[in-house]
């Protein structure tokens, strides 16, 4: 069955302009609709992107990638995870994103920081596993990258298939999903951290999983 015209059922579930999580009320500023990409308003405050920073800068590391963890040059920032409930922020928050993606944070792969300087990036990916990797047994279904500051110039969230670029704003925040049957949807949530050109990037980025993680 389509639903406004769509092929399949999104995770995502709210419409309108707002609504609410954790008692914040989020905005709903733009939908790309399939594969669902929407960007969001309000998600965290000025001084919550502040902390989730201030707690993280101590504790960043060259960052890695895929299921062999290994430092390579398509992702060149720096980066940290936060323990499930490390304490009463990040709780908070990770209740908020729980709302927001409509999947328990059981499910998650623990709140990421990324730091980039000028010139460091994210290439293209996708952030779900090839079948053939150990890791799509429980692979990722979803994605949000907020952004915890304003970027002077560069380090725009691009999507190449959707001809798509996201400015960081500092609280806002980027949310798609990738848990299409058709999987020539999921391939178009394809994406890059175009690289820093002004100032720095920061963002906190949450996966999900289809199944619990611990
Ligand atoms: O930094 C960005 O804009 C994108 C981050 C990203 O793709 C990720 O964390 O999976
Ligand atoms: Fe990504």
């Amino acid at each position: 069955m389509t639903v406004n015209g769509l092929t399949e059922q999104t995770i995502f579930q709210q419409n309108g302009n707002t609504f609410q999580a954790e008692g914040r009320d989020i905005r709903i500023l733009a939908r790309y609709e399939e594969p669902l990409v929407v960007l969001l308003g309000n998600v965290l405050s000025d001084e919550e992107c502040d902390e989730l920073i201030r707690l993280a800068k101590d504790r960043m590391k060259r960052s890695k990638i895929g299921s062999t963890r290994e430092v390579d040059a398509i992702r060149t920032s720096s980066g940290m995870f936060f323990a499930n409930n490390e304490n009463d922020l990040i709780v908070n928050i990770e209740k908020r994103i729980t709302k927001i993606m409509n999947v328990p944070v059981e499910h998650g792969d623990g709140l990421q920081i990324l730091q980039y300087l000028p010139g460091q990036e994210y290439k293209a990916h996708t952030d779900y596993f090839l079948p053939t990797s150990q890791a799509a047994k429980n692979n990722r279904i979803s994605t949000i990258v907020i952004y915890l500051n304003n970027v002077e110039q560069g380090g725009e969230t691009v999507f190449p298939q959707l001809k798509l670029s996201v400015t960081p704003q500092k609280g806002t925040a980027v949310y798609f999903e990738y848990f299409y049957e058709d999987d020539n949807i999921n391939k178009l949530t394809l994406h890059a951290g175009a690289p820093v050109i002004t100032g720095e990037k920061w963002v906190a980025t949450q996966w999900m999983r289809r199944q619990k993680t611990k």
